[in-house]
C-alpha cells in the first residue's frame, strides 16, 4: 500500500466509553467495552490452522479484519450481509462499544437477532475457500461514532486488513476518508492490507459522492476501491474474497504462484452499482 502523509485528523474524541470487560460466554449487562482476550493475535504471521472442534470451520490459516469508517456508512450492515446474506433494514442501531465473543449461538443469527446485539461489536469468524486453502476472516465491526475513535485505535495494530468504508449518499463520510488515513497511517500496521469502499449505491437518488471522486481518492492514496451495497449485496463477498486472496498469498509466499494483484482483481471482478438495482 502506497499511503500518503495526510494532515493530523481533527478528530479529537472525547473520553472513551467505559470500559466493562465482559465475562466470558456470557453477555454484558450494558453495552461496554472489553479488553482483547488470547485469541486476539498481533498482526504479523498469520496463525496457523487448527481445527475448531464443533463447529465444522477447519481452516488453514486466519487473519484479523477490521470493518472502519465513520457512523452510518453501513459497516454493521456490510458485515451481516457477508455472515449471513440479511440486510439490516429499518433502524438504525448504531454500533457502541467492542466485545470480543462470538454470539452464543453459532448458525442461527438472523437480522433480529443482530439487531439486538449490535450495541456491541461482534467480531465473526467466515472461512473462505481461497484456490484450495482454507482462511478464516476473523471479522471485527468498530463503532464509527468519534467519542469511541480512541478505544477503537488499539485494535487496528492487531489487524492484517482493514475496509475503510463511507457512504456514497453522505459527502462528509467521504470528506472524513483522509483523516480515517491518517488514523491508520498512525495506528495501524505499516503493511495492513487496506481497501477503501464506497458502500449504499443502491441508493442511486441520494447519491452524494461521484463514483469517480471515489476512484480518484483511491487512486491518489494507492488504494484498491470498489462501490459497494449491503442492501443489495453488491460487491460484498467479492471485497472480503479480494482480502482473503490477498492475505492468503503475502502467507504463503509460494514463489511458483503467479503473483495474486489486489488492484487489478477488485476493477476486473468489481460490478457497477447500475447491475444490481432490486
Ligand atoms: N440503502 C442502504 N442502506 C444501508 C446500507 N448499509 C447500511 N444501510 C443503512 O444505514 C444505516 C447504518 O448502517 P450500520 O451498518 O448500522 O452503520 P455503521 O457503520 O455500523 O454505524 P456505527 O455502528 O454507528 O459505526 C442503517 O439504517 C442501515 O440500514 C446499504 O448498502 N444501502
Ligand atoms: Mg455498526
Amino acid at each position: 500500500m502506497s499511503r500518503k502523509k495526510t494532515p493530523k485528523s481533527k478528530g479529537a474524541s472525547a473520553p472513551a466509553a467505559s470500559v466493562l470487560p465482559a465475562a466470558n460466554g456470557s453477555r454484558p449487562a450494558r453495552p461496554g467495552i472489553a479488553r482483547p482476550g488470547p485469541q486476539v493475535r498481533p498482526n504479523g504471521p498469520p496463525q496457523l490452522g487448527r481445527p475448531s472442534l464443533g463447529s465444522g470451520d477447519f481452516y488453514d490459516v486466519t487473519f484479523k479484519v477490521m470493518l472502519v469508517g465513520d457512523s452510518g456508512v453501513g459497516k454493521t450492515c456490510l458485515l451481516v450481509r457477508f455472515k449471513d446474506g440479511a440486510f439490516l433494514a429499518g433502524t438504525f442501531i448504531s454500533t457502541v462499544g467492542i466485545d470480543f465473543r462470538e454470539p452464543p449461538t453459532r448458525g442461527q443469527h438472523c437480522p433480529s437477532r443482530w439487531a439486538q446485539w449490535s450495541w456491541l461489536v461482534v467480531f465473526q469468524n467466515k472461512v473462505l475457500d481461497v484456490d484450495g486453502m482454507k482462511v478464516k476472516l476473523q471479522i471485527w465491526d468498530t463503532a464509527g461514532q468519534e467519542r469511541f475513535r480512541s478505544v477503537t485505535h488499539a485494535y487496528y495494530r492487531d489487524a492484517h486488513a482493514l475496509l475503510l468504508l463511507y457512504d456514497v449518499t453522505n459527502k462528509a463520510s467521504f470528506d472524513n476518508i483522509q483523516a480515517w488515513l491518517t488514523e491508520i497511517q498512525e495506528y495501524a500496521q505499516h503493511d495492513v492490507v487496506l481497501m477503501l469502499l464506497g458502500n449504499k449505491v443502491d441508493s442511486a437518488q441520494e447519491r452524494a459522492v461521484k463514483r469517480e471522486d471515489g476512484e480518484k481518492l483511491a487512486k491518489e492514496y494507492g488504494l484498491p476501491f470498489m462501490e459497494t451495497s449491503a442492501k443489495t449485496g453488491l460487491n460484498v463477498d467479492l471485497a472480503f474474497t479480494a482480502i482473503a486472496k490477498e492475505l492468503k498469498q503475502r502467507s504463503t509466499k509460494a514463489p511458483s504462484e503467479p503473483r495474486f494483484r489486489l488492484h487489478d482483481y477488485v476493477k476486473r471482478e468489481g460490478r457497477g452499482a447500475s447491475c444490481c438495482t432490486p
